[in-house]
């Protein structure tokens, strides 16, 4: 059965034209400047126009302040928001309500001790991005290229939907689908040819992998 697949940390019209064409149902546009896929409001705007209904247009932040979303979400069009720093389970709720846009909160998996945090997050988002916990020290919280154990979310449900991430490719896509039931994936690193610089044919093997 196909996956719903969100093509993170585009920043160019190639990608983005590639990422849609493929039939990638969410599109990623990363809002941190330590990225190498980092896009200013001004540039996300120019890309996010041209994409159709149907396609979810995500923005993607780490602990922004409200100052720092009033400003994405009043001049990028955009369909739902990705906290992916420390944002608590209070705040996931207040952005929530400020700005009356789905969220999806990441939450880093290594370990069985990093579980309870999904309860907690899917209580107050409207999905959960369960991706890879960043190494200690690493400059990015997320992007990284790395995957978790797979078995320790294999046969977990929450109640709303999620999107399983980290270090998928269009080779262990199928391994991963299976391992952990996930109907979402989630994918930067693994459609690169170099870091920030998505490759279309890597972009279409994640989709076919897919089952797209
Ligand atoms: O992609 C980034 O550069 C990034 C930077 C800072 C915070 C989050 C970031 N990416 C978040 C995503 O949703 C990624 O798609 C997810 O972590 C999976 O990344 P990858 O393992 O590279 O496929």
């Amino acid at each position: 059965m196909p996956v719903s697949v969100k093509i993170c940390g585009l920043s160019d019209r190639a990608g983005l034209d590639a990422a849609m064409a493929a039939g990638a149902r969410y599109v990623g546009f990363v809002f941190f400047a330590k990225s190498p896929r980092a896009v200013t409001v001004e540039q996300a705007a120019a890309l996010a126009v041209d994409v159709p209904p149907g396609i979810a247009k995500v923005a993607l932040v780490v602990d922004a302040d409200d100052a720092t979303l009033d400003e994405i979400v009043a001049r990028v069009p955009l369909d739902m928001l990705q906290l992916h720093g420390h944002e608590t389970p209070e705040r996931v709720a207040e952005v929530r309500a400020r700005y009356g846009l789905p969220v999806m909160k990441a939450v880093g998996v290594a370990s069985e001790a990093d579980l309870p945090a999904l309860n907690a997050y899917a209580a107050v988002a409207d999905q959960i991005l369960v991706d890879a916990k960043a190494p200690k020290g690493a400059p990015l919280p997320g992007g990284n290229g790395l995957a978790f154990d797979w078995r320790l979310i294999a046969g977990r449900r929450w109640p709303v939907p999620w999107m399983l991430a980290g270090g998928l490719t269009p080779d262990n896509l199928a391994e991963a689908v299976a391992r952990t039931g996930a109907r979402q994936v989630d994918v930067s690193s693994g459609v690169e040819r170099a870091p920030g610089v998505k490759d279309e044919v890597r972009i279409r093997a994640f989709l076919d992998a897919a089952g797209l």
